[in-house]
């Protein structure tokens, strides 16, 4: 494989390209591409699975059951289906000596700061401990309301969530065409895109099988967000297992949605345009100086008061102890626990709360000084 240029890869596997078109899992297929991904993944690459193909795979495990097109006959496929899905990337993963670890998420999960920041955490955990995790939207409790409802978009909320640098939509066409070529012979491939507008969504239209959910249109909205944080969107044939070495290695295959941004200087901007301030948390002279000049973290240690009411991801002013504001970040902590850990070194703080999320209130990547 060619040196990559990307350093955390989500990958994203349709249902169209895990069944191969089928009505089955096409377990050979998925072979090829766990060998592909396990060798990004002894380079160093870190990498994130967003699997579909759990109702597929229920489906094929109740041997292909007549029911009612209902939400719960999908709650039910899913339940049976996502135990084998697992089961199954967990055992081709473990050929290669990597462990895997699953994430079934829902809207809520990445909408609610909080949430956002617990699964961030996990995913943070795990690819530090080199698992891989295996992420899926959790169908089987999941309601209309509080779904993504799609797995195009749920990869890009992931990418967003694990800042990775490469987000890869692997399906059953070669990319974005301009139209679809199963009932146009003649669409040509669009090798890149540059601008997502009106005009480009009209070429995008559903998925042509009963399999797949959104088709191109969700593909499209998930490149949207991918991009607009700062990271590189292809869309390409997962039919080739191979692809996935081309695409890290950078090659030029399937259809390029370039990053629209630097992802430090968007999440920072996100932070600034965040909603106003939770509360204040007072730093004392060390902590400032460790902020504005050496772009440190906040730890416990310097902050010397809390104010306001604000939870674990709200955001806050950071205020000197003359009351200037010096700058705003995310808090990995609630003010009751910073109450209790304020002035103490990182590591008591799990002695003190009985639980941890970390050595560092404020993490210099959710800080900006203002
Ligand atoms: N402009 C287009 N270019 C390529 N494919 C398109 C386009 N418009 C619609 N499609 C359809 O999108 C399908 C892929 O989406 P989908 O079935 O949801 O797959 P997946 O399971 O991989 O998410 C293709 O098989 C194709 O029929
Ligand atoms: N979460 C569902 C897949 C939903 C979905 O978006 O499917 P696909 O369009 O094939 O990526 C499942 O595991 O069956």
């Amino acid at each position: 494989m060619e040196q990559s240029p990307y350093r955390r890869v989500v990958v994203k596997l349709g249902t169209s390209v895990l069944t191969g078109g089928s009505q089955s899992l096409d377990k050979a297929h998925m072979a090829e591409l766990v060998r592909c991904m396990a060798e990004l993944h002894q380079s160093g690459i870190d990498i994130i699975v967003c699997t579909s193909g759990a109702i597929a795979a229920g489906r094929e495990c109740l041997d292909y059951p007549e029911l009612p097109s209902t939400m719960s006959s999908k709650q039910l496929l899913a339940a049976v289906g996502q135990s084998q899905l697992i089961q199954l990337w967990d055992q081709l993963f473990h050929a290669y000596g990597i462990h895997v670890g699953q994430i079934l998420l829902t809207r809520e999960d990445v909408d609610d700061r909080e949430r956002f920041l617990n699964a961030r955490d996990t995913l943070d955990a795990m690819l530090e401990h080199r698992v891989v995790p295996i992420v899926n939207e959790n169908d089987a409790v999941a309601t209309q309301e509080i779904k993504v409802g799609d797995n195009d978009n749920l990869s890009a909320l992931v990418s967003v969530l694990a800042e990775a640098d490469l987000l890869m939509l692997l399906t059953d066409q070669s990319g974005l065409f301009t139209a679809d070529p199963r009932s146009n012979p003649d669409a040509e491939l669009i090798c890149e895109v540059k601008r997502i507008d009106d005009s480009l969504r009209e070429l995008a239209g559903d998925s042509g099988t009963n399999l797949g959910t959104g088709g191109m249109a969700t593909k499209l909205q998930a490149a949207d967000v991918a991009r607009r944080s700062g990271i590189d969107v292809v869309i390409a044939a997962g039919a080739s297992a191979e692809n996935v070495l081309k695409l890290a290695g950078g090659m030029r295959i399937g259809t390029h949605f370039p990053a629209l941004d630097e992802p430090s200087n968007n999440r920072k901007r996100w932070i600034l345009a965040g909603s106003s301030a939770g509360g204040d948390v007072v730093v004392d002279d060390g902590a400032v100086k460790a902020l504005q000049q050496t772009g440190s973290s906040l730890l416990p240690k310097g902050v010397v008061d809390v104010a306001g009411n604000f939870v674990r991801g709200d955001t806050v002013r950071i205020i000197n102890q003359n009351g200037v504001i010096i700058a705003r970040g995310i808090s990995r902590y609630s003010m009751n626990d910073l109450k209790k850990i304020k002035q103490k070194h990182s590591n008591s703080i799990e002695s003190v709360l009985g639980y941890e999320y970390g050595d560092v209130v404020i993490h210099r990547n959710d800080l900006i000084l203002v």
